[in-house]
């Protein structure tokens, strides 16, 4: 089993956090470092039993760690990897847990100058619409997926230390090229995000001075639970996965110009083969969605 002696997490929110207090629960580390910007935050996260001690300083965090996750929004990835590249040893694994992959590489080629064999770029695809320490719960990766990304380069040895880290928090690891995963996530999560976030603002200006919301039955509630997420989490996403997103977006637009067109021609059979097509396929995708 996997040992790491000493981790540096670096971003103690919800997933750092999580991940910390799983690895813990699971005996494979000795001495967890937290890092982040607010000293209130990481005084809770001590106190919360998530990481044994901290520093506000990135370089000093990293020094003797081996291995250090990066668990920060994906706009403050490169300003971190600039400010810990000077302090790294070279044996440290490097591995972050950003919801986009190809913009976290290009952050590493272009603080490194190319991309160490220690970097191994990963996303569990688990998480929750809140955010911040207090909401970390060492359950968060049980039956999940965790999403590795390597690269050619990338050192099969590094690439097995991060997967044996993960399926010890009960992941499931799963491997593919970045672009392929910035695709699939453009589709399932992150144009659903920005759905619901568009939905909810466009019907809080909509509504003018009558609150609509309170007649909203539980489907809203259910469709609109991603737009509590961080906005500044999701604000990151979007345009680092922008390409990806862009061409979901397009797809979605053209669709619901037929939908549009469907309800205006009073289409009624048309639209029941789209909802029973889609019916069935949320149907049978459901006991995968609810592992
Ligand atoms: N929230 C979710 O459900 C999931 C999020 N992710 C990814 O995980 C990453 C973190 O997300 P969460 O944990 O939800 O966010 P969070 O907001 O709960 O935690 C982020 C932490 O990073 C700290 N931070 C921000 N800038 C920093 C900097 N420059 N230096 C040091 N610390 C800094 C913040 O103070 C905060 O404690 C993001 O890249 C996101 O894309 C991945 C899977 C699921
Ligand atoms: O809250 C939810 O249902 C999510 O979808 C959480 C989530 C957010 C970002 C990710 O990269 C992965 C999972």
């Amino acid at each position: 089993m996997i040992h790491i002696p000493r981790l540096c997490v670096i971003g103690v929110g919800l997933i750092g956090g999580s991940l910390a207090l799983a690895l813990r629960r699971a005996g494979i580390v000795g001495e967890i470092v937290g890092c982040g910007r607010n000293q209130s935050n990481l005084r809770r996260a001590v106190e919360l039993g998530v990481v044994d001690c901290y520093q506000t300083n990135p370089a000093s965090a990293v020094t003797g760690a081996d291995m250090i996750v990066l668990g920060v929004p994906l706009g403050n990835v490169r300003p971190v990897l600039t400010t810990i590249r000077d302090a790294l040893d070279s044996a440290t694994i490097i591995t972050d847990v950003g919801s986009a992959k190809r913009c976290v590489i290009e952050d590493i080629e272009a603080v490194f100058g190319d991309i160490p064999a220690r970097f191994v770029p990963g996303h569990p695809v688990a998480g929750t619409e809140k955010s911040g320490v207090e909401a970390a719960f060492a359950d968060l990766f049980q039956k999940r997926r965790t999403i590795l990304t390597p690269l050619a380069q990338t050192d099969p040895q590094a690439v097995s230390a991060v997967a044996a880290l993960w399926e010890a928090v009960g992941a499931e690891v799963i491997s593919m090229s970045a672009d392929h995963h910035d695709r699939m996530l453009a589709a399932t999560s992150h144009l659903p995000h920005l759905l619901a976030f568009g939905l909810v603002d466009t019907l809080a200006r909509w509504g003018g001075d009558e609150d609509i919301f309170q007649y909203a039955a539980g489907g809203f509630r259910d469709f609109t639970r991603i737009a509590s997420s961080d906005p500044v989490m999701w604000r990151d996403i979007c345009i680092a996965n922008r390409a990806a997103l862009l061409e979901a977006l397009e797809h979605y637009r053209e669709d619901l110009g037929v939908l549009t067109e469907l309800v205006r021609c009073l289409d009624g059979q048309a639209l029941e083969r789209v909802f029973r097509n889609a019916k069935a396929v949320r149907d049978r995708y459901l006991p995968l969605l609810e592992r």
